[in-house]
């Protein structure tokens, strides 16, 4: 029997004299062998896309990271910081994709920009620089550290007892993760539950609260080093659990 198929959206980079779909490792390593699925990337054309073959084709929706900005003028604003890198072909597949695989109840995982993306698709704002957002903290990584400690459990998050995240982990009521993020949510999306927050109240991980199917997303990295983290390991074993259950529904 085939193992479920768990789309991976692109991101467009320029790599010397030409544009790429890329997408890293990291993320279609934890699909393959975190959830156990099959990963199938799925390039940045935006409109071009013909969303209803590729949802025939899934069984699952992993929204990676990626340095990129979701474009501010899709929830209502100017960019503020134009300096900072944005990837509109990934903005014009991503939010149609999101908004089309939770309608038909496929499981859902986002990370990082893939959390700001869901919010975004769903009508919901991004706060485009948390730290200087008086109360919050700073939410980046120091990118003079190794990838090692950019990437090591930094601050703490606290679960909603009664939440999916809370359900996965055994009932814990908060956990430790890292943070490589300069956005973040300012105003959660109607429909969307928050499920951790941070010490400054920053929405750190929501659910789709009447979706059919499976949906967590969260603003921490799960992917890295997954299997060396127990909490990543759930999580990662919960989502291919769903898309295994979506398959055999179908
Ligand atoms: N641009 C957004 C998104 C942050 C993000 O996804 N960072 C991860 C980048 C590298 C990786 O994929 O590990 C923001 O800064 O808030």
């Amino acid at each position: 029997m085939r193992s479920p198929v768990v789309l991976v959206p692109a991101c467009v980079n320029q790599i010397g004299a030409h544009p790429y779909h890329t997408a890293q490792l990291k993320y279609v390593a934890a699909v393959a062998d975190g959830a156990r699925c099959t990963p199938l990337i799925v390039p940045a054309l935006g409109a071009a896309t013909d969303f209803e073959a590729l949802l025939a084709l899934a069984d699952g929706v992993m929204l990676t990271g990626s340095p990129s900005n979701v474009h501010a003028s899709l929830y209502g604003e100017e960019v503020l910081d134009p300096s900072l890198p944005q990837d509109a072909a990934r903005d014009a597949t991503t939010l149609p994709l999101i908004l089309a695989a939770i309608k038909r109840g496929i499981p859902l995982l986002a990370i990082c920009r893939g959390f700001q993306e869901v919010n975004v698709a769903l009508g919901g704002t991004l706060h485009q620089a948390v730290h200087r957002v008086p109360g919050m903290a700073d939410h980046r990584e120091n990118k003079e550290h190794t990838l090692d400690r950019q990437y090591a459990p930094s601050h703490r998050v606290l679960l909603d007892p009664g939440g999916r995240m809370a359900q996965i982990l055994d009932g814990a009521a908060e956990i430790m993760v890292n943070s490589l993020h300069g956005q973040g949510i300012k105003q959660l999306a109607p429909g969307l539950a928050a499920e951790a927050r941070a010490d400054d109240e920053l929405v750190e991980a929501y659910r789709v609260a009447d979706a059919k199917g499976f949906t967590l997303a969260v603003q921490w990295h799960p992917e890295w080093r997954f299997s060396e983290n127990p909490d990543s390991v759930k999580l990662f074993r919960a989502f291919g659990d769903a898309c295994r259950a979506y398959k055999a529904a179908r």
